[in-house]
């Protein structure tokens, strides 16, 4: 099962190679504006499913929530340990 370290570890792959058809690296390409746009969008989807939606779609709105924030992330250069050193 993917991890959230290991989802990184893919992103960052996907960021230096920049394989077509990628939409980390689409997105990468749209800029830190609209990846926070996104990182709302999805947000609300959380919140909605959490109040609305049952368990298992909320688990999954998280997990597009954790993706684009781990893109902005790359977006930014920042790592990780970059987050990890604020917990
Ligand atoms: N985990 C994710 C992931 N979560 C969310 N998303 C993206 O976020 C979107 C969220 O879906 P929604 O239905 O909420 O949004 P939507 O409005 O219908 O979608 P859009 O029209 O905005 O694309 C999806 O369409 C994906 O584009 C993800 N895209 C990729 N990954 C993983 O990232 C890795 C690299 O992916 P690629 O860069 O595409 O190869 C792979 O392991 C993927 O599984």
């Amino acid at each position: 099962m993917k991890t959230f370290e290991g989802l990184f570890a893919e992103l960052t792959e996907k960021a230096t190679t920049r394989p077509a058809g990628s939409g980390t690296v689409a997105e990468l390409d749209a800029g830190v504006h609209a990846i926070g746009k996104k990182i709302v969008e999805e947000a609300a989807e959380v919140w909605m499913a959490a109040e609305y939606e049952g368990d298992d779609k909320t688990a999954e709105e998280v997990s597009q929530l954790l993706y684009h924030v781990q893109v902005l992330l790359l977006a930014k250069g920042l790592t990780l340990q970059d987050v990890y050193k604020h917990l």
